[in-house]
């Protein structure tokens, strides 16, 4: 599965671009806020209906401007996909999958995966478990439709929960059997993606091990483990004693979203002791692995998207990604720098096809 052509108007900086791409290697190159990061995130976009950087759709659209589009002809399975995403300001977005609008986008996540490595992720590390809980679910949502589904189910009963027990506190009466109703959804979600999330990383921690030994040189250990509260508890009795606070409260306090990634560097979390090469190597090992395991899992290579990943690497810890990069392992893969020298570094050590692409100001120009 690959991108063939791209076209693009109005997202974010880049006003108006149609490239055509190599089923292989694709590297754009260009100053600092030139738009190579905005390119790969529109890639990102026609994957999962929304920017990998912000939630808000409207943001997207370039500035003074009125609406955007974006167009990606893929290969897929040896067919044409024309994937089309329109979105005029102040409404809704509409998505379509060879010119028929889908229903809901969930239907869409999952048909052409991706990864895409940034120098955002170290989000994953300093910010708060809700980026760590959200990578989870993109992840497995690439693979598993029923993960998402269940997903949506369970965010929309803590939020009927969360509503009923503030309901409850304003009448000043509490309802037993009515919180119970909520509570057998919970207790039935929540058993299903906490399976999923805990093989999920079972799966990908060795794989994600093994990458970041290639990276460092084997030099040191990481670890990558999965806290719940339901790893000791069940959900039914996480509830029973949670009841009470709860009521307090007047949300739920306990659950699956509650969980979170402990990310370790030796015995120590990587958010305090990593440099910020530790720190990177870290998220590189984890998006590969993440690689790895979405193509075991779904028919395709998914696409890669390498945005600035080499900043703040040694030389050591830089030749070992370009040479990873640079194996036929990957399938389409489309990198972005700064400078040149890491990119002819990557296509001269392949023999895989390329294309080079320069950006100014949101536009591709001659190299
Ligand atoms: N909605 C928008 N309309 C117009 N410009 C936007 C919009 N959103 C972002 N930009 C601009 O896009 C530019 C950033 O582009 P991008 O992040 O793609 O740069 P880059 O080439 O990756 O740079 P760097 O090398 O610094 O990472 C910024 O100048 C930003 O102001």
């Amino acid at each position: 599965m690959h991108l063939k052509r791209l076209s693009l108007i109005n997202y974010k900086n880049i006003k108006e671009l149609e490239i055509e791409l190599s089923p292989k290697i694709n590297c754009f190159i260009g100053n600092n806020g030139m738009g190579k990061t905005n390119l790969l995130d529109a890639v990102y976009y026609l994957s999962f209906c929304k920017s990998y950087f912000s939630s808000t759709d409207q943001l997207n659209i370039k500035h003074d401007e009125l609406f955007m589009v974006l167009e990606g002809n893929y290969q897929r399975k040896e067919m044409d996909e024309l994937i089309y995403c329109g979105l005029k300001r102040g409404q809704k977005k509409n998505f379509k999958r060879n010119k028929k609008e889908y229903k809901k986008l969930s239907e869409h996540i999952g048909l052409l995966p991706i990864v895409m490595v940034s120098p955002a992720d170290v989000r994953l590390i300093t910010d708060g478990s809700e980026e760590r809980r959200k990578y989870m679910d993109s992840v497995i949502s690439q693979y598993d439709r029923k993960y998402l589904d269940d997903l949506i189910r369970y965010n929309r009963v803590i939020l009927q929960r969360n509503k009923l027990l503030k309901d409850f506190a304003r009448r000043g009466k509490f309802e037993e059997d009515s919180l119970s109703i909520w509570d057998e959804q919970m207790v039935i979600l929540s058993a299903s993606i906490y399976e999923k999330r805990k093989d999920f990383l079972n799966k990908l921690m060795p794989v994600f091990q093994e990458y970041y030994n290639i990276i460092s040189q084997g030099n040191e250990r990481v670890t990558l483990e999965y806290k719940s509260q339901l790893n000791a508890h069940s959900m039914r009795d996480l509830l029973r004693h949670a009841r009470l606070k709860d009521q307090v409260m007047q949300y739920t306090t306990v659950g699956i979203h509650k969980d979170d990634l402990i990310l370790s560097l030796g015995d120590y979390p990587i958010k305090k002791m990593g440099s910020q090469g530790q720190q990177k190597t870290y998220l590189i090992a984890l998006k590969l692995a993440q690689f790895e395991f979405i193509k075991k899992l779904s028919e395709y290579n998914p696409i890669l998207l390498l945005d600035d990943i080499f900043d703040k690497l040694d030389a050591e810890r830089v030749e070992q990604i370009v040479h990873l990069v640079s194996e036929e392992r990957f399938g389409q893969i489309f990198i972005s720098d700064t400078n040149r020298d890491h990119l002819d570094q990557i296509l001269s050590s392949s023999n895989l096809t390329y294309k080079l692409f320069g950006l100014n100001n949101g536009s591709v120009v001659g190299l």
